[in-house]
């Protein structure tokens, strides 16, 4: 059974939103769908709602307006004020409106009689240890005789791992789209598992979206220089530019400190470029310096601006066996089938260099090169296709004024950064979406004939863009 894990939902929620989907329809399809199971099996009789402050307690709600001539009665666990989220603040204004019984729970639970207990306390927003009257409520819920469902997961059972110290012990569980792996591993709290189709398109799972991004881009109040990344920009054999887009990429999409590598005789060019770069010079002979130096870098991007030759891919085959060489992106000429074992490593060929390296750009032969290459591919295109070999996912942001040069030199560099903070996965698919939507931004003002110059600058606004996205 295929499944789907509680960050992936939140992504997934999210870019339903971005694609024009909203998260109340979901709610709505989600409280009608649990109200369906209800309807299924019981007649009318007595329910007590146990709702949480957040979507979980909104899909609840929606659920107790589809159970039409059922004595419903709803427990808030803690002030209506505080309701986390608009949608679910909504279908509680609702019920109030339309006069159910609603109880604001602080600290103790009224007795209670009920036929059916609903629990919509807690989903896949559950984090750590059940805490004050959350805990009280379900011990309540277990020595109670009602008939037990949970809403999309049992309160308390972490939804990934199926651990749980103290949890709801439903008799039903109605989760949503599908299943999350922690349900399948817990069928003793579980009960019997329903999933309800809340209307999700199967594409929309594989769409990379602004969730993409508000999962892989962190900011911390108090970080120090560096926490934020610290990138190593190794190329510019052949030409100067590219290393330089790359590196102000980097920086542009939110590392801290970038060091651009380039041959000798042009990294006075480099540096005149812009006071943001640090650049110093690569000798590709002395690897025990380079080894050295990525002690203090999370990621090193390599082969932009370098004319493909034996020299620097032998370079690059040795590079990556380097100790202190943890995380890379390889673009261009550094493209190879050999990356060693624990290397993280993103790829970022467009069709022709992929083609030249390992055969013909089918999804099926990308999948399968990722797999082989244990990387993650992202095969650049009119459509991007992200690959780790299992998952897939597309990229559709984007227009044919990228078809300039130097705008795969800026996919390397964003990619970089968010690498240096997150998984090689979701930083090749955020990527992918950022420098493509950066590039529709440039489209807006300018039309087609937009340079990597100017796409470079809006990568700042696309980022911020997505997370003002809510
Ligand atoms: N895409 C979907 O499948 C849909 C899911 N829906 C439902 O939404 C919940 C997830 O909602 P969310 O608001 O993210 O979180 P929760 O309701 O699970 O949690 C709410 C709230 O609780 C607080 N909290 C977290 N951990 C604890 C704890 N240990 N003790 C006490 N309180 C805790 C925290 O502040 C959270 O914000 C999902 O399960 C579905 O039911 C959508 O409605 C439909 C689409
Ligand atoms: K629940």
């Amino acid at each position: 059974m295929e499944t789907i894990t509680s960050e992936e939902m939140a992504v997934l929620d999210i870019n339903c939103e971005y694609f024009g989907l909203s998260r109340l329809q979901l709610m709505e399809n989600a409280g009608r769908g649990l109200a369906e199971e209800i309807i299924k099996r019981f007649k009318p009789c007595k329910v007590v709602i146990f709702a949480g402050l957040g979507n979980n307690g909104g899909d609840a709600f929606v659920c107790a307006r589809f159970l039409r001539n059922f004595d419903v009665e709803v427990f808030l666990l803690g002030r209506s004020k505080d309701i986390k989220t608009e949608i679910a603040k909504r279908n509680f204004d609702i019920l109030k409106k339309a006069g159910y019984k609603i109880t604001e729970i602080r600290d103790k639970i009224p007795e209670f009689e009920a036929d059916i207990v609903i629990d919509g306390m807690l989903g896949t927003g559950v984090r750590g240890k059940l805490r004050g009257i959350y805990a009280k409520s379900v011990e309540v819920i277990n020595e109670s005789k009602a008939f037990k469902i949970a809403v999309d997961v049992p309160t308390g059972l972490n939804p990934d791992t199926g651990e749980f110290e103290l949890c709801v012990k439903a008799d039903l569980t109605v989760t949503f789209h599908k299943p999350k792996p922690g349900l399948l591993k817990a069928k003793d709290v579980v009960g019997e598992l329903v999933v309800k189709d809340i209307g999700i398109p199967k594409s929309f799972e594989n769409l990379a979206g602004v969730g993409d991004v508000k999962k892989v881009y962190k900011r911390f109040e108090s970080g120090h220089k560096g926490v934020h990344g610290r990138i190593a920009v190794i190329g510019g054999i052949g030409y100067t530019g590219a290393v330089a887009l790359t590196s102000l990429a980097c920086y542009y999409a939110g590392a801290d400190l970038v060091t651009t590598l380039v041959p000798k005789d042009i990294k006075n060019v480099v540096a005149s470029f812009s006071p943001n770069l640090i650049v110093r010079e690569l000798d590709l002979c002395d690897l025990s310096s380079l080894n050295e130096l990525m002690k203090k870098y999370h990621v090193a991007v390599l082969g932009m601006g370098v004319e493909r030759n034996d020299e620097f891919t032998d370079f690059v085959e040795e590079f990556l066996k380097l100790e202190n060489v943890k995380k890379v992106v390889l673009d261009a000429s550094a493209i190879t089938k050999d990356i060693p074992e624990g290397v993280e490593c993103i790829m970022t060929p467009h069709a022709g260099e992929f083609r030249k390296v390992f055969g013909e750009p089918t999804i099926e032969n990308v999948m399968k090169v990722a797999k082989e290459t244990n990387s993650v591919i992202l095969l650049k295109g009119r459509e991007d296709v992200i690959t780790d070999g299992e998952r897939v996912r597309f990229n559709r942001t984007g227009n044919a004024g990228m078809t300039v040069g130097g705008t795969g030199d800026v996919l390397a560099g964003v990619a970089g950064a968010f690498f240096a903070l997150n998984d090689a996965f979701w930083s090749a698919s955020a990527s992918a979406f950022v420098n493509g939507l950066a590039g529709d931004i440039c489209f807006e003002e300018k039309g087609y004939n937009f340079t990597a110059v100017d796409l470079l600058e809006k990568i700042p606004i696309a980022i911020k863009r997505c997370l003002e996205f809510v």
